[in-house]
């Protein structure tokens, strides 16, 4: 392996986010993945458990040893759980390693939130406003040589994506914004649960978390920042039987003049100049989850209704890629300097 480029580390190399980014990663050519980790498998073959990397890694897991992913890497993703996360980077930051967080640990500002919606005690208040809450196109420019990124959400940046520029431009009212969520069930990780298991989700569509999903502060923390002001969110998420999507569908009342699909199209177009990773459809037209399938898109539509005076906005991103490792490579371009489209440019996979 060349050390001409950066090397990477990545713990959870066992799980759904990690095994998504060492596919992502071998099509960098800026990096090399030095060490793939495991706090349950060290030792063993990473292709014996996932034989479609055979050709792509001949190495075995290394355990979580903060001294020897020094020695190896220069940058670490943690595609690790909330709670894990937040053990696991204050020691390669002090070892002056570059963090990418995909966990939900350092994205909320507000501990007392973190406690309410995660159930769990906040990490360190410093470590948390060193974090930079790296949702690419809207708050980009802060994650330029940053050395600790934190990853959003994946239902949170499809609906961020879809809201954040007309809540800014004052065209919807923020007070009004409901968010109806689908996800495949990919977005739950590779462990093993009941409400995950094949006849649970095959032909079934069912809503949960209601009220209570820990996206919702991430949502409502971004879109303050577009409001200028507090903003609460209905956010309802569902599990839809397939295994990589989201489709946030999002309703909201236009409280001054009503705009046309073509109006909203305009003004996203405008917000999103020079950000590849984010297509408006024309006016008319409105994306599906499998147009950007394994990509790291995210496609936007609009639909306003003349009759009630809301309007409908849908964006879907896949969970795995925008929604978790391609933006996690993507935060890395950005603090890195580098194009934030390098190593990321596939064309979504279709049927
Ligand atoms: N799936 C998705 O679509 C998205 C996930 N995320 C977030 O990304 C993170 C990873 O998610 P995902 O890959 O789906 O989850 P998985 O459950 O598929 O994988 C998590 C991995 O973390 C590792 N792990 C567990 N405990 C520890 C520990 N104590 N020390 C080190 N490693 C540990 C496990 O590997 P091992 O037992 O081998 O160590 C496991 O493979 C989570 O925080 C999740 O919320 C964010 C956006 C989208
Ligand atoms: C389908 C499904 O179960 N999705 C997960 C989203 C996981 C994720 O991205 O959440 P954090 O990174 O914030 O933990 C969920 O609803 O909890």
């Amino acid at each position: 392996m060349s050390h001409s480029t950066l090397r990477a580390a990545i713990v959870g190399s066992t799980g759904y986010g990690g095994v998504e980014l060492i596919r992502l990663l071998h099509a960098h050519p800026n990096v090399t993945v030095t060490s793939v980790i495991s706090s349950s498998s060290a030792g063993a073959p990473i292709a014996e458990g996932f034989p479609h990397l055979t050709e792509i890694r001949t190495d075995t897991l290394d355990g979580v040893d903060p001294e020897l992913i020094r020695s190896k890497a220069d940058v670490v993703f943690l595609a690790t759980p909330h709670g894990v996360s937040m053990k696991l980077a204050p020691e390669f930051l002090a070892a002056g390693l570059k963090i990418i967080d995909l966990s939900g640990d350092f994205r909320l500002k507000d501990g007392e939130a973190y406690r309410k919606w995660y159930k769990h005690e906040p990490a360190e208040a410093a470590q948390v406003e060193q974090a930079v809450y790296g949702l690419c196109e809207v708050f980009g420019k802060e994650a330029a040589g940053r050395p600790f990124i934190s990853n959003p959400g994946c239902y949170a940046t499809a609906a961020i994506l879809g809201l954040f520029p007309a809540v800014e431009a004052g065209w919807i009212d923020s007070d009004s914004l409901i968010i109806d969520a689908k996800s495949g069930v990919s977005g739950a990780g590779r462990g093993l649960s009941l409400s995950a298991h094949f006849s649970e989700i095959n032909e079934n569509f069912k809503a949960y978390k209601l009220n209570k999903h820990q996206h919702t502060p991430e949502i409502e923390q971004a879109l303050a920042r577009a409001a200028g002001r507090p903003v609460t969110v209905t956010f309802t998420p569902h599990l839809v039987p397939m295994t990589r999507g989201i489709m946030c569908t999002m309703y909201a009342a236009q409280p001054g003049k009503r705009r046309s699909d073509a109006e909203f199209v305009e003004l996203y177009r405008k917000f999103y100049e020079g950000r590849s990773f984010v297509r408006v459809r024309h006016a008319g037209q409105w994306p599906a989850t499998k147009e950007v399938w394994g990509s790291n898109y995210c496609d936007i539509g609009f639909s306003n209704d003349e009759r009630t005076g809301r309007v409908t906005i849908i964006s879907v991103i896949d969970n795995l890629v925008k929604g978790a490792a391609g933006q996690a490579i993507q935060n890395l371009n950005l603090s890195m300097g580098w194009e934030e489209t390098l190593g990321l440019q596939f064309t979504p996979a279709y049927p």
